[in-house]
């Protein structure tokens, strides 16, 4: 299943938040994308998503998702969103019941994505007794659970401490050498989008247009040993956004 995004413009009253955006996302395939503060990146994400609804242009899936995906496209935010007055396997079982899916059928499936999560002992605790990096952990196997064939991820990494987030991107990366899931991931952080993205979209200020598409060709497995070259890129990605950035941030800063 291809994700495409064709022409999608929005404004919102007489702000223009995104103008002219068209671009794909290939099966197994993450494309993060990066900007300037404001300048449309969750609003794109929510408009994949089909949580709301852009003026021009469209969100197309071409092809199949998967036959046991049980919801194609499906978040992972930044905050968790986990029930605190559930489990960790009982908040992954609220995803499966939402699909009518209890019992054995449930609890064979949550077993699988815990054992994948690296959270088979922490089925019974509680979200406050978690650290961040597990909450986002559970997050992920709550994710993992209805089979999505395109993960949209609005900066899950980054409430989370650095050595955490180190340790969250080799799981990811551990996943995706499993799974090949396919991601549109939202990044504020340049090194975080260079060691996950197979391709990085860069966005100017808002109005959001794409600035730059840059695809890397280095296996993500191959990303630690391969700094130098990745440093390169994340260069290139810091000149295309640096002057968006500065100027987002004067626009800001003269509208407060
Ligand atoms: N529901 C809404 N109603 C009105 N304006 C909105 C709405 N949602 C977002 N905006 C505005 O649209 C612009 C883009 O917001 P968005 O959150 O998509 O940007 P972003 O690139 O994700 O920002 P950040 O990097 O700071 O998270 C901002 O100016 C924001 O204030």
């Amino acid at each position: 299943m291809e994700l495409r995004i064709e022409g999608v413009s929005h404004d919102y009253g007489e702000t223009e938040v995104l103008r002219d955006i068209s671009f794909s996302v290939a099966p197994g395939e993450i494309v993060c994308i990066i900007g300037p503060s404001g300048c449309g990146k969750s609003t794109l994400l929510r408009f994949i998503g089909g949580l709301e609804r852009p003026d021009h242009g469209e969100v197309l899936i071409a092809g199949e998702p998967p036959a046991d995906s049980l919801n194609p496209l499906t978040y992972i935010f930044q905050d968790f969103a986990l029930l605190p007055w559930r489990s960790v396997a009982g908040n992954v079982s609220l995803v499966l019941e939402d699909h009518g899916i209890r019992g054995a059928q449930s609890r064979a499936i949550i077993d699988d994505v815990l054992a994948r999560t690296k959270l088979s002992e922490f089925a019974n605790a509680w979200p406050r007794q978690l650290s961040g990096g597990m909450k986002q952990r559970v997050a992920i196997a709550r994710a993992l659970a209805v089979r999505p064939a395109v993960m949209l991820m609005d900066e899950p990494l980054s409430a989370l401490d650095s050595q955490t987030r180190e340790l969250l991107l080799d799981d990811l990366i551990d996943l995706w050498k499993r799974e090949r899931f396919s991601a549109a991931y939202v990044t504020h952080n340049l090194a975080e989008a260079v060691r996950l993205g197979h391709r990085i979209m860069v966005l100017s200020r808002r109005p959001g247009r794409i600035r730059e598409m840059v695809s890397i060709d280095i296996p993500l497995d191959e990303r630690p040993e391969r700094v130098l070259e990745l440093e390169k890129v994340q260069r290139r990605l810091w000149e295309a956004m640096r002057d968006e950035a500065r100027a987002a941030d004067r626009e800001l800063s003269d509208a407060g």
